[in-house]
């Protein structure tokens, strides 16, 4: 998996929000985007979602731009809002929500629900409703509904804005098994956690420019 990021550009009507010639990203990698207010790191990891479009430029997954990926159902790229959103229904529907008809049979469906709630530490939780959770718990659902889809890149808004310790160990955990699975991770946070410290790059959007502030040389094999 390789997410390139071809001379993208946002702009605001005459406001150039940012330029950004060129960004790959490899299989597995995370991300943690810094930057100011208002910088424009939701913009960006939305264009690479495909939920906004980019002024100028193009994201290419696998020699493939993302204005194709609808045809390739599998090339699963996930953004999370930092207010996570739930579905009416207990906490287990919420996780079965998108999957749809994409499990053989009721029991694979069934395991597969059960391995990401607890991965999520939300077992004890799952018949119960979605909306009633507390925030913590409410993001851990919404990365769990993302999980179990596989996904080939994940955006995370500030994720850990509201969690306290223990949600943040547990987010780190499915952060990183997400990550052993291939899935790559850009994640935007002002805070210094677990889940920042787990990160292999760091990238700062300054100014309108996106600067690597950070490149664990491990890993320089993906850049
Ligand atoms: N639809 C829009 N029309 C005009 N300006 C917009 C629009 N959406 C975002 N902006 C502006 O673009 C800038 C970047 O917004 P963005 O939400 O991407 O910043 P951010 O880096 O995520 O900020 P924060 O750390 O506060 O969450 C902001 O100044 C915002 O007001």
């Amino acid at each position: 998996m390789r997410i390139q990021v071809q001379g993208i550009s946002k702009k605001y009507g005459e406001r150039m929000l940012f330029s950004i010639p060129s960004l790959e990203i490899g299989s597995g990698q995370s991300l943690h985007l810094q930057g100011e207010n208002g910088a424009g790191k939701t913009t960006l990891m939305k264009i690479l979602a495909g939920l906004e479009r980019p002024s100028s430029g193009s994201i290419i997954l696998n020699g493939i731009d993302s204005r194709s990926w609808w045809k390739r159902p599998h090339y699963k790229v996930i953004y999370l809002h930092q207010t996570p959103f739930v579905f009416s229904g207990s906490v287990s529907d919420n996780v079965r929500f998108g999957l749809g008809y994409q499990f053989s049979s009721r029991r694979d469906l069934d395991k597969r629900v059960e391995a990401v709630l607890e991965l999520a530490g939300l077992t004890q939780l799952a018949m119960q409703e979605a909306r009633t959770l507390s925030g913590g718990e409410k993001q851990r659902l919404a990365l769990a509904r993302a999980a179990i889809l596989e996904p080939s890149m994940l955006m995370l808004d500030e994720p850990t804005a509201n969690l306290d310790a223990e949600s943040i160990k547990i987010v780190t955990e499915m952060v990183t098994s997400l990550s052993a699975q291939e899935c790559c991770i850009m994640l935007s946070s002002h805070q210094k956690t677990s889940l920042t410290q787990l990160c292999q790059r760091q990238l700062q959007l300054k100014a309108g420019q996106l600067l690597e502030v950070f490149a664990n040389p491990e890993y320089s094999k993906y850049a």
